[in-house]
């Protein structure tokens, strides 16, 4: 079972350098070239993109989190038993104060951060785990979570501009390839999805300075229960093998069902 970590904590910021904290906990890493490896997950809340399938609800269309100080934070992650460390989100590189947690835990831990790929701070990551989002991502008022729309706050034809204009920045992509080892995993939901891959990882090749190998391509089927994985998967395994491009599980989905703290 996942180890979680769970302490009353307040809802407005301490004094110092803090984070707004969805998630803590250790389960084994689900996703990507590390799959199965065991890990503490730092789950940051909020997000500059609206994903309409995102996983991490509580997170974007609706974020909510507790603050966590960075001493308490690196003190959690200590108390808990794995060497490897992902900091997700949200967007965990929205918050200035993730470069300076990474700076803190880059000594102790192998530290994967999990991220959209449009922001890139220059802050010590063994591996960038990249998810650039593609077009089949982008929230509509047809596809958008189940009662999203009347969420105060929330205008699901106004995120679906800011997604669409936000989701790709090559230069960005191109720094963060360059500076970390890493990995390009994105998020299929079927065979239309393969065009703009293939057009995305030529346009990287082009302008980065690092080589972009197709093992650093993986393909990752579209769904956060075991149902719809059910319908995604061998498709999407099919299209890794078709294009030579890697595929990657979702453990966290098969082995319990994407439950919290998993
Ligand atoms: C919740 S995101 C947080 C990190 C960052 N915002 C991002 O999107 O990469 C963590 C990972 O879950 C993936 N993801 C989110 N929703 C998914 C879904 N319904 N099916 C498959 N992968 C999903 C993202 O693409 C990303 O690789
Ligand atoms: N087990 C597990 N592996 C994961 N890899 C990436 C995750 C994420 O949400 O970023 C994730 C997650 O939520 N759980
Ligand atoms: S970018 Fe990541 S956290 Fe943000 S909405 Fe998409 S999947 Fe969710
Ligand atoms: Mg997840």
């Amino acid at each position: 079972m996942p180890v979680t970590s769970r302490v009353e904590r307040p809802d407005t910021a301490p004094d110092g350098p803090a984070l707004p904290i969805n998630e803590l906990f250790a389960s084994l890493q689900g996703e990507g070239k590390l799959a199965g490896v065991p890990s503490t997950f730092v789950r940051t809340s909020g997000c500059n993109l609206r994903c309409w399938f995102c996983d991490s609800y509580h997170t974007s269309w609706e974020p909510t989190h507790a603050w966590m100080g960075l001493d308490e934070l690196v003190a959690e992650v200590d108390s808990l038993a794995p060497d490897h460390v992902v900091l997700t989100g949200g967007e965990p590189l929205i918050h200035d104060e993730s470069a300076t947690l990474l700076d803190r835990l880059s000594e102790d831990y192998h530290v994967t951060v999990e991220t959209n790929g449009t922001l890139a701070p220059d802050a010590p990551i063994d591996l960038a785990s990249i998810s650039p989002k593609l077009a089949s991502s982008t929230p509509s008022p047809a596809n958008a979570p189940e009662g999203v729309d009347g969420t105060e706050g929330v205008d699901v034809g106004e995120w679906e501009e800011r997604h669409e204009a936000n989701r790709i920045d090559l230069d960005t992509l191109a720094t963060l390839v360059e500076r970390h080892e890493f990995q390009l995993k994105f998020v299929v939901t079927g065979v239309d999805d393969m065009a703009e891959v293939n057009e995305l990882v030529t346009d990287l090749r082009g302008v980065a300075a690092a080589e972009v190998l197709d093992t650093d391509v993986l393909l990752m089927p579209e769904g956060q229960t075991r149902e719809r994985l059910a319908e995604t998967r061998n498709v999407v395994a099919e299209l890794a093998r078709e294009h030579g491009y890697r595929y990657t599980p979702r453990l966290h989905v098969d082995l319990w069902n994407d439950a919290p703290e998993t």
